[in-house]
């Protein structure tokens, strides 16, 4: 890349600056939450750099330990965790996280305390890490009542309650895509320049997309609504071009082909994981806020995704998200096998 040319363009918006434009947006903003950001970004940008070099540096295979979920941990899920919590807990601006790796929430030391509560996943797609697959880091922003007082009913909310939500995405490029609640936008680092670039302003997800994400190796247990969306998406009676299947198995990636393309990712119930496998908190409630934010929709099975009251930091839920008229019609097999 010319760095000269870029000095000169006007239309460069890097992510500091669209955080600092969104805080003007609020006057009475004291710029905690723009802190809370560049502290993300910053963990992002290490955990790239980590993930860029991991063949190199010895940083792939497992690390010996079994997380909460009985996953067994990759280095790169330690050290990902290892960032995420230095870089969150050195804002100054959080007092609660809630990490995948980690079996209870982390209540940050008073001295350091600030108002926000930070779910996330600090490696999403674990088992794409080795062979060099797309892989991520997922989360969640909430505001605690009281940082003094703050208790897990400060992350047991509802994910309509998230104040923001994002991903980034460690995959040919590197991507963060954020959602404040005023809409999606995407930004890619430019690895000479050290930042990310707004390069996907205002995402909006197509109405209706060709292609549909799922594990299909779960098929035999599947409920009948996902046998038989599934069935459609393949055999459609309505005369409409059968959709094309694609999968990663790293959720970050699978939602950002979706984002981007239109379409549909399930992980639906099944018979032997009667509560699916995603996670509530830092799956599927980020993934939801930004599907809606983009114009589509996400639904658990038996409703809106961000109206789910989790009980449990790792709770579990079914999810179906993606674009508008491709989850209307999961939804509507759902309503029609509760009528039956
Ligand atoms: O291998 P499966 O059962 O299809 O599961 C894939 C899903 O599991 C996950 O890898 C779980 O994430 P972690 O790697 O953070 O545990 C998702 O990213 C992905 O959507
Ligand atoms: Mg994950
Ligand atoms: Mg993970």
């Amino acid at each position: 890349m010319d760095h000269a040319a870029d000095a000169h363009r006007t239309d460069l918006m890097t992510i500091t600056r669209y955080v600092l434009n969104e805080q003007s947006r609020h006057p009475e903003s004291r710029g905690d939450f723009s802190i809370l950001l560049s502290h993300i970004v910053l963990g992002c940008k290490f955990v790239c750099s980590a993930v860029n070099k991991a063949g190199l540096a010895k940083l792939i295979g497992l690390a010996g330990e079994t997380n909460i979920q009985g996953e067994e941990q990759k280095k790169l899920d330690v050290l990902s965790n290892e960032v995420f919590v230095k870089a969150l807990v050195s804002s100054g601006r959080t007092c609660i996280l809630v990490s995948e790796e980690d079996e209870e929430a982390t209540f940050v030391d008073p001295t350091l305390r600030g108002r926000y509560c930070v779910v996330f996943d600090p490696l999403d797609g674990s088992s794409n890490i080795d062979c060099g697959v797309s892989i991520g880091t997922i989360f969640g922003i909430y505001m605690a009542q009281d940082k003094d007082k703050a208790s897990l009913d400060d992350v047991l909310q509802p994910g309509k309650n998230m104040l923001a939500a994002g991903y980034c995405m460690y995959g040919s490029s590197c991507a963060f895509v954020l959602s404040t609640g005023n809409g999606v936008n995407g930004f890619t680092l430019d690895p000479s320049l050290g930042e990310f670039i707004l390069t996907h302003p205002d995402i909006k997800i197509p109405k209706k997309g060709k292609i549909y994400s799922v594990n299909e190796g779960n098929a035999k247990n599947w409920d009948g609504p996902t046998e038989k969306y599934v069935e459609k998406c393949k055999f459609p009676k309505d005369g409409s071009p059968s959709k094309s299947l694609r999968y990663v198995g790293s959720m970050v990636a699978d939602v950002h082909r979706t984002l981007l393309y239109g379409g549909i990712f399930l992980y639906p119930a099944d018979k032997k994981s009667p509560n699916g496998k995603l996670r509530v908190l830092y799956e599927v409630f980020p993934m939801s806020f930004l599907m809606e934010q983009a114009g589509g929709q996400a639904f658990t099975g038996k409703e809106r995704a961000l109206d789910l009251v989790p009980s449990k930091i790792h709770e579990r839920s079914p999810i179906f998200l993606g674009s508008y008229d491709d989850v209307e019609e999961i939804k509507a097999l759902y309503a029609d096998e509760i009528k039956a």
